[in-house]
This record gives C-alpha cells, structure tokens and sequence, in this order.
C-alpha cells in the first residue's frame, strides 16, 4: 500500500493532538511515510512537536519522518495531503469579534453574522496565501480546508483558485449533529446515510436513511428530538454553550417541523432570544481559551514532563471525536478511492436546481481518488429558498469586500446578514472592527 506524507497546517491548533491520535489509529487504512506540523507561531508548535515525538514513538514506530517547523517551504515540500485548520488572529481576536458585535447590538459569534464576517476578512488572506505556498511545493497535493468560516473561506477559494479541483473545505458539525442521531437512535453514525441541503452552517436534513433497510428516520428524529435531549457524544458538548445548542435544537424543531436543522441557524432564526443569551463580559471565546485550549496544551506540557503515554491516563483510545476522524476519513477516501459520502462544500452546478450555480452548497459528495462528486438534490422550497439566497449574498460580498477592497461592499454584506439587518448599525460595527482588525485586514476604500 502507498505510503502518505501529510502536512497539518495550524499544527498548533487545539485539535491537532486528537488528529494525531486519529492517525495513529487509522495507520492500517491510511498508512504515512512523513507527517509534518506547520504552524506561524513557534512556542505552540514546539509544544505540540514535543508531544507529537513521544505519540509516534510509542504509537507510531513506522513512520518515517516527524518535522515540525515554522518555515513554509519545508512544510509544503513533497506532500500529498495537507489539513489546513488555521486561526487567523487567534482566539484573543475571535474574543474581540464577539465583543464587538455584542456592543452594538448584535449576535456575537464565531462564524455567524458580524463575528463572522471580521473573522472571515481575516482568514481570507491568510488561507490563500497558504495555499499559494502550498502549489509552489507541492502542486498537486489534496488541501482539505477547516480553517473557518469555512463557507466564506470556500467561496475565496473557489472564486481565486476557480481551476483548483484539489481543494475541499470541510465541517464538522452536521457530522457532529448525526452523531446525536445515531446515540438517540442507538445506532452508530455510519449506520446512517443524510440528505442535506444548504450552507455552511446554514442548513437542513431532509432525510436520514438506514443504510441497511432504507427506511427513512426523519419522522422518527423529529419526534424525538422535539423534547431537549442531553447530548453525551463528546466531552466538549457537556460545556454550558454547546448544553444550550443542542437544547434549543428543540424549539427550533417545533417551529419549523420540516427538516431537522444544523444548530447553527439558532443564530440566525432567533438573533434576538441568541443576543439576550450571551454575556458581554465573557463570551465562547473567553470559555474555550479559559477551558479547551488550556486543557490541550496542559495535557501535552504533562505528557512531554512525564515522557510517555501508553500506560498513563493519557493514553489513545478508539474515539478520539468527530473533527478528527471527518477529516481522516475524507482523506483515505481520496487516497483509497472508497466512493464514501461526506456532506462537503462544493460549487452548485446545478445539483440544487433552483440556486445560483456557483454557489458554495453543502451537500452529499461521494469522494474518490478522482476527487468530490456532488449528488443530486433537485430544487428546495420558497422559504429556504429566500433564506440561502439572502445568506449567499452576504458571503458573495464579503468575499467582494476582500477582493476589491470595498467598504460599500463590507456594509451591504453586514447589512444582508440577518444578525445585523440595520444600516446605521453595520456602518458602525465596520467602524470598529476596522479599527480592532488594522493588523490583519486589507484597507477597505
Ligand atoms: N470547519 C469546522 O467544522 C471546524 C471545526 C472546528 C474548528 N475549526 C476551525 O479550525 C481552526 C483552528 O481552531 P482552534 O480553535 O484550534 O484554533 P487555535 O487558535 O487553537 O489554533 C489555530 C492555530 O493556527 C495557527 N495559525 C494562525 N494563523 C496561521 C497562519 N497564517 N499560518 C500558520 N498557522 C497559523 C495559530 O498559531 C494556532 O496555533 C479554526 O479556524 C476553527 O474555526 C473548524
Ligand atoms: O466554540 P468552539 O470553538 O468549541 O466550537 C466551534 C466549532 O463548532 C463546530 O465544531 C465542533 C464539532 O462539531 C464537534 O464535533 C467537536 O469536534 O467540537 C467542534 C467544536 O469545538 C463547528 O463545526 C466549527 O465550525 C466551529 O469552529
Ligand atoms: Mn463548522
């Protein structure tokens, strides 16, 4: 069987320790001659270089090569795969994009409405700037892209790199929501088979079928889920924020009792209840550097102390959770020619009938050695219809602001997204999140 070499780039990303693990695990189907760390920031990537050195002595003595580097072109050089999970501005600027917003009335959020977009017109350039490097060094390696937010970041790239068929943006939060599924089904994941419409973060299950006996659980879930249900599926959902996520999922299937939602159109469809809901003075960001991201770090710091991991509490299990295993099997997908589906990113082309072609869709693919195949969904009705669209646009012009440098374009998209609606309001949010983002974005005219 071929060997790999793959590159995570952002490899002092929180969630590369469970990526590494979940490579370890899967050496058999998708073995590797070479895995390099690629990070900008040498304190986090040493860390995590560190760690990485005692996982692979322990768990993984066939791989060749471990690098772990800041220099671009060593990491980029003779790879076939690279992971991009990057943070443009870290989680201090993800904390201001959230205070920000709050302060002028609006949802503060990662990837929705006005956090969104600051954190979008950050992480343009600096993905396309990676990925320039990349093709310099490896020009037909598979990027498979989950630096957020990913459907702006998806709409740059497909836009910029038009004729690149190598890049993939992935999520995985309708994967997370099947698991939910599959626990409250008792059934696992891969037992299911969804059709699914939308954006990222901006989208509906239309169908969740058993693959064995095709019977359709969709009428099933929806009674089921009607009533809150305590999502045990990874530890990170015990945290307050996500308790709350996948509890509103329950009023938002009683008002709309069609299809079952991605969480993340709570922001959308309730910005008013999701605003009252938040505290100005500590935010997700706040939660997840004060909580996740310590804990990562401090577990490696403990295990590069200790020097070993088999036979401490650290020790590599089976599930080591959804972001990594999504991402790994995406890529044994490509490199073993399986013809799984994934729900991905990709341009419309007319699989939904009834939108723009070159919109940037989440839908089922079935993913080979030749690439991604978009599976046919047919047309959606008015009422999702109208919100895709309005959706689309705002990530159209956020994705013209960056490109032309336009402030006009920047207040529209604002003014577009549902979290925002008001002129007065978006122009004074640009305000200050130009202000806030003088070191990342370009200057907008
Ligand atoms: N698509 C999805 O479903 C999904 C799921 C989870 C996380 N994510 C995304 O993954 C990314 C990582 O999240 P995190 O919470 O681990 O963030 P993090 O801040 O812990 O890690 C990101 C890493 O990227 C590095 N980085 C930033 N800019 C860089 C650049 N230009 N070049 C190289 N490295 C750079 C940072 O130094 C940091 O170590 C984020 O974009 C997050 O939104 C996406
Ligand atoms: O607030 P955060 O940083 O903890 O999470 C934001 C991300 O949420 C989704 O990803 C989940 C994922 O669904 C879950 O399985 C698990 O792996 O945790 C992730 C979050 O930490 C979402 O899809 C991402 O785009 C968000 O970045
Ligand atoms: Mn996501």
């Amino acid at each position: 069987m071929k060997e790999y070499a793959i590159c995570i780039v952002g490899g002092g990303s929180r969630y590369t320790p469970d990526m590494l693990a979940m490579l370890c695990n899967q050496k058999e189907r998708f073995p590797l001659r070479k895995i390099v760390l690629y990070d900008n920031e040498n304190e986090r990537q040493d860390v995590v270089g560190a760690y990485a050195e005692i996982l692979f002595k322990e768990y993984y003595p066939e791989l060749k090569e471990l690098v772990y580097t800041t220099d671009p072109d060593t990491a980029f050089s003779d790879i076939d795969f690279a992971l991009m999970q990057i943070r443009a501005g870290r989680l201090n600027m993800r904390e201001q994009d959230e205070k920000i917003a709050i302060k002028h009335g609006c949802l503060g959020q990662e990837t929705c409405g006005a956090g969104g977009f600051a954190y979008g017109m950050r992480s343009i350039p600096a993905v396309v700037e990676i990925i320039k490097q990349i093709r310099e060094k490896s020009p037909e390696c598979w990027i498979l892209n989950y630096s957020n937010p990913a459907a702006i970041v998806a709409e740059a790239t497909n836009r910029i790199y038009s004729d690149d068929k190598r890049i993939i943006n992935i999520c995985d939060m309708p994967i997370a929501i099947m698991d939910m599924y599959a626990a409250v089904l008792g059934k696992k994941r891969k037992d299911l088979e969804p059709k699914y419409f939308g954006l990222n973060h901006f989208g509906w299950f239309t169908n969740i079928y058993d693959r064995e006996t095709g019977e359709d659980y969709l009428p099933r879930l929806k009674e089921i889920l009607k009533t809150p249900v305590d999502v045990q599926t990874e530890p990170l959902f015990q945290e307050p924020s996500w308790k709350a996520t996948f509890k509103f999922m329950s009023t938002m299937i009683q008002d709309y009792d069609e299809y079952l939602p991605n969480t993340y159109l709570q922001y959308y469809l309730y910005p008013r209840k999701m605003f009252e809901k938040q505290n100005s003075d500590y935010t997700r960001a706040n939660e997840v550097m004060d909580g996740n991201e310590k804990e990562t770090y401090e577990r490696m710091e403990t295990i590069i102390a200790l020097g070993k991991i088999k036979g401490t509490e650290f020790a590599i299990t089976e599930d080591v959770g959804c972001h990594a295993e999504y991402i790994v099997d995406l890529a044994t997908a490509l490199a073993n020619n399986t013809k799984e589906v994934f729900l991905l990113m990709t341009e419309n082309k007319g699989i939904i009938e009834n939108l723009d072609r070159h919109m940037m869709v989440e839908v089922p693919c079935r993913v080979g050695s030749s690439g991604v195949e978009p599976l046919v969904v047919g047309t959606v009705p008015t009422f999702y219809k109208g919100l895709i669209e309005q959706q689309y646009a705002y990530e159209k012009l956020t994705v013209d602001a960056y490109l032309e440098g336009s402030k006009k374009k920047a207040m529209q998209a604002l003014v577009l997204n549902r979290t925002v609606v008001n002129t007065d309001t978006a122009i004074a949010l640009l305000e200050d999140l130009i202000k806030a983002n003088k070191e990342y974005w370009r200057e907008l005219k």
